[in-house]
């Protein structure tokens, strides 16, 4: 095949829209769009890096939206050679829309074969499918599954950590409700009794037909989870957003859901000892329930990505150290964040 582009106006006539990449590739709109959703620490980018995994090895050309919470994603390094936008400070809410708009232009003007949108943990799916179904996007990408993560570890412990914060409460069971597919992720950290315990809870929350499938470490076929499943994704509410603001209103205030849940940044980080720094974050108030970051230690020249969730800390070299330091970045639910400074001072800088 030779080389050509193809340009077609699209129904806005904004703008031009190239249908035809490169030789031997038709990249056509719509582009093909999954929303992966679920709480802080229920495995989202476990089950990301799979598909990236999958989709490169099919020679598929994708596209990835990262959203974080904080102005810092410690996770890009993972993605670097995707065509990768991250939406940092904020949800893919009210806050960002206009952000995940822009964002959502340059694929139109830059076409995958698939999407793949990971909100953050306390991002409400609703208001992604929002911006995907209004009219200006509605024939340029195609939905075809809202894939859900529920942290099995934490899912009981979370009804009562919430107990008084009707926000987060609301936000985890629309995680859960918006979803085309759910994953009951982390099934190795609990047992039989209290799995079963989970699923007849979720199941009474979603319809019949949503598929329920029990997992760890996101270990579910790539088959499955790249499945259509848009004609039963759950849209009956999305016409209203979770903090209440319609589709087209322009909402000017905070996104409310989650507006407990904050993120604490370190910098400037010392070399550790991985044993105290282990028992520090273990160490940490219990409305500290995620960690990430980069971190080296004493005697090591390698970086490591940290993550620390389920209250297990996990390390991986980092192999890509491009411009990469040492950061700490921890996320929880009305955390004193001058506390866990001093903590972090006293511990690691010895400073009293
Ligand atoms: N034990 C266990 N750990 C898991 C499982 N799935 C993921 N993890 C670990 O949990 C930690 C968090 O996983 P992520 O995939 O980063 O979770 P996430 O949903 O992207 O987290 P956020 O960035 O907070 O939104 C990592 O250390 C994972 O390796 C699982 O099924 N069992």
């Amino acid at each position: 095949m030779s080389k050509c582009i193809i340009y077609v106006y699209n129904r806005n006539d904004s703008y031009l829209i190239p249908i035809m990449k490169s030789e031997g590739f038709v990249l056509k709109l719509p582009i093909n769009v999954y929303i992966i959703s679920g709480f802080l620490g229920s495995g989202k980018t476990t089950v990301l890096k799979k598909l990236v995994e999958e989709c490169n090895t099919r020679g598929q050309k994708l596209g990835i939206i990262l959203n974080e919470l904080g102005d810092t994603n410690v996770e890009n390094h993972l993605f670097d050679k995707e065509q990768m936008y991250e939406l940092l400070n904020g949800c893919i809410c009210c806050s960002i829309q206009e952000d995940l708009k822009t964002t959502l232009d340059q694929f139109v003007k830059n076409p995958v074969d698939i999407l793949l949108i990971e909100g953050t943990g306390v991002a409400n799916p609703n208001e992604i499918i929002e911006a995907l179904s209004s009219p200006l996007y509605i024939d340029q990408f195609n939905l075809q599954s809202v894939i859900s993560l529920v942290d099995a570890s934490n899912y009981l412990d979370y009804q009562s950590i919430f107990s008084s914060s009707k926000e987060v409460r609301t936000l985890l069971k629309e995680q859960i409700t918006s979803a085309s597919f759910i994953i009951l992720n982390k099934t190795d950290l609990v047992s039989e009794k209290k799995l079963d315990k989970i699923h007849t809870q979720i199941k009474k929350l979603v319809h019949e037909e949503i598929p329920i499938v029990s997992a760890s470490y996101g270990d579910v076929s790539v088959a499955e989870l790249l499945t259509e499943r848009v004609r039963t994704i759950n849209l009956t509410d999305k016409q209203v957003s979770a903090c209440g603001c319609s589709v087209d209103s322009s909402c000017s205030h905070d996104h409310v859901n989650h507006a407990a849940i904050k993120a604490v940044k370190l910098e400037d980080i010392p070399l550790f000892d991985k044993k105290v720094f282990e028992k520090w974050l273990k160490g940490l108030p219990e409305n500290v329930f995620r960690g990430k970051g980069i971190v080296q230690f004493h005697k090591d020249s390698n970086l490591y990505s940290f993550q620390y969730a389920s209250k297990k800390l996990a390390l991986e070299e980092v192999k890509s150290k491009n411009g990469l330091k040492p950061i700490i970045i921890l996320i929880g639910n009305g955390i004193n964040s001058d506390a866990i400074k001093e903590s972090y001072e006293q511990t690691f800088l010895h400073l009293t």
